[in-house]
C-alpha cells in the first residue's frame, strides 16, 4: 500500500476539473447538544464541500457525528441541539439558516431529501404506499388525481418495485424491508430533489438487498444528475460508488479526499487504521470496517489536543496538547487532512517508525503489535 506523496494524474485532472462551485458548503458547523452530562459536541466545526451531480461519502465510527451532520444539513435537528454562531450551510448558493420554517417544506422534497436507514421512519404505516407517493406529488407538484397516480406508479416501477400497480394499494407492512426502502427512495426522489442525503440506507438489509439498494441509489443519481451524500460505517460501501470521501472522527473531518486518492494517498492515521482494518480490499462491497482497538473519546468536554491521540500510532507530544485542523496537501487542492505528522511526509514516516520501534506513542500510548509503518 502506497502512502507516496507523489501526484496521481488522474487526480491531478479532476483538480484541473473541479474550479467548478460547490453546489453544497458547510462551513465550520458546531452543532452541540445540552444534556445532564454537559454539552455533548457531536459536530464540532465541520467544513465541507459537495460539487453538483457529485456523490460525497461520509464515513465513521458509531458516534462520529454522521447522522447529526445530515439532520442539520436538512434542518431536522432534535430539539436540544445547539446550532452555534458561526456555523453556515450553503446549499445553491442559498443560506439555510435564512430559510424561513413556512418554506422549509419547500426544501424538503424540492431541494433536500433523505432516505434513512429504516424504511419505516420515513413510511406512515396505516397508509398505502401509493397514497403516500401521491400526496407527496400533489402537495409538492400540484399534480391532479390522475396525473399523481400514474407518476406514482411511474416512480416505483423505476425503483424496481414489479407490478407496480397493485402495490400501489398496498401498506408498507405487506412488503419486504428491501421493498419498503425502495419505497422509500421513490418518495424521496418523487420531486426531484438537488440533493439525497442517504444516512446508511441499506444496513438494515442483507447483502444482496444492499448491493441492489446501493446500485439504484447510484444509477437514479447518474441519470437525474442530483447531488448525494452516502453516509456509511462501511469503507467498502463509499469505495466504488463516491466521489470524495470524507472521514469523520469525534465530531470532525480528519480527512477528505477524491475517493481514489484516499485509498492511495490517505494522510491520516485513522484512516489507515480504517482502511488496514478491512480484510480483503479486492472484495470491498461485501466488507464491514473492523473496530480499531480503543474507544472514540468522549465529546463532552473532550480534553485539548488531537481527539484520535490516545489511538494513534503516530502520536506526538504535540498531539495532546493542540489540535490539528484541515489542512489541504501540497500535491492535490481537493486533499485536506487534520494531522501533525500525516503519513507520506518526512516527519511522518519518522513519527509512525519511531513510536512502532519504542512500542508505545510520545503521547504515551501503547503501540499495538501489526501496525506497520
Ligand atoms: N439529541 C441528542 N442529545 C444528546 N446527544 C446526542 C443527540 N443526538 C445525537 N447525540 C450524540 O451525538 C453524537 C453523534 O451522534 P450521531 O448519531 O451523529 O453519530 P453517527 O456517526 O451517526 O453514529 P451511528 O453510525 O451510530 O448513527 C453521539 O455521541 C450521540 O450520542
Amino acid at each position: 500500500m502506497s502512502t507516496g506523496t507523489e501526484p496521481y494524474v488522474d487526480d491531478v485532472v479532476v483538480d484541473d476539473a473541479g474550479q467548478q462551485e460547490s453546489f453544497l458548503e458547510v462551513e465550520n458547523l458546531r452543532v452541540w447538544f445540552g444534556t445532564p452530562r454537559g454539552m455533548v459536541r457531536a459536530v464540532d466545526g465541520v467544513d465541507l464541500q459537495l460539487r453538483k451531480g457529485e456523490t460525497l461519502g461520509v464515513v465513521g465510527e458509531s458516534g462520529s457525528g454522521k447522522s447529526v451532520l445530515s439532520r442539520a444539513i436538512m434542518k431536522i435537528l432534535a430539539p436540544n441541539a445547539r446550532v452555534l454562531d458561526g456555523s453556515r450551510i450553503r446549499l445553491d448558493g442559498v443560506d439555510l439558516a435564512t430559510v424561513n420554517p413556512k418554506k422549509n417544506r419547500h426544501l424538503w422534497g424540492v431541494d433536500l431529501s433523505m432516505v434513512f436507514q429504516d424504511p419505516m421512519t420515513s413510511l406512515t404505516p396505516v397508509i398505502t404506499v401509493g397514497k403516500q407517493l401521491t400526496e407527496t406529488l400533489r402537495y409538492h407538484l400540484d399534480l391532479d388525481a390522475k396525473a399523481a397516480r400514474a407518476e406514482a406508479v411511474r416512480l416505483l416501477r423505476l425503483v424496481g418495485i414489479p407490478e407496480p400497480e397493485k402495490r400501489f394499494d398496498q401498506y408498507p407492512h405487506e412488503l419486504s424491508g428491501g421493498m419498503r426502502q425502495r419505497v422509500t427512495i421513490a418518495l424521496a426522489i418523487s420531486c426531484s430533489p438537488k440533493l439525497l442525503i442517504a444516512d446508511e440506507p441499506t444496513t438494515a438489509l442483507d447483502v444482496t438487498v444492499q448491493h441492489q439498494i446501493l446500485n439504484l441509489l447510484r444509477d437514479l443519481q447518474a441519470s437525474s444528475g442530483m447531488s448525494m451524500i452516502l453516509i456509511t460505517h462501511d469503507l467498502g460501501v463509499v469505495a466504488g460508488r463516491t466521489d470524495n470521501i470524507a472521514v469523520m472522527y469525534a465530531g470532525r473531518v480528519v480527512e477528505m479526499a477524491p475517493t481514489r486518492r484516499l485509498f492511495s494517498h490517505m494522510r491520516h492515521p485513522y484512516t489507515r487504521a480504517l482502511i488496514d482494518a478491512i480484510p480483503k480490499l479486492d472484495h470491498p462491497s461485501h466488507t464491514r470496517l473492523a473496530s480499531i482497538p480503543g474507544r472514540p473519546p468522549t465529546i463532552v468536554d473532550p480534553p485539548p489536543g488531537c481527539s484520535f491521540a490516545a489511538r494513534c500510532p503516530s502520536a506526538q507530544d504535540r498531539c495532546t496538547k493542540e489540535t490539528p485542523t484541515l489542512v489541504t496537501t501540497p500535491d492535490s487542492e481537493r486533499h485536506s487532512a487534520a494531522c501533525f505528522f500525516p503519513l507520506g511526509t518526512p516527519e511522518g514516516d519518522v513519527a509512525r517508525r519511531r513510536n512502532i520501534e519504542a512500542g508505545v506513542t510520545a503521547a504515551g500510548t501503547p503501540v499495538l503489535s501489526g501496525v506497520t509503518v
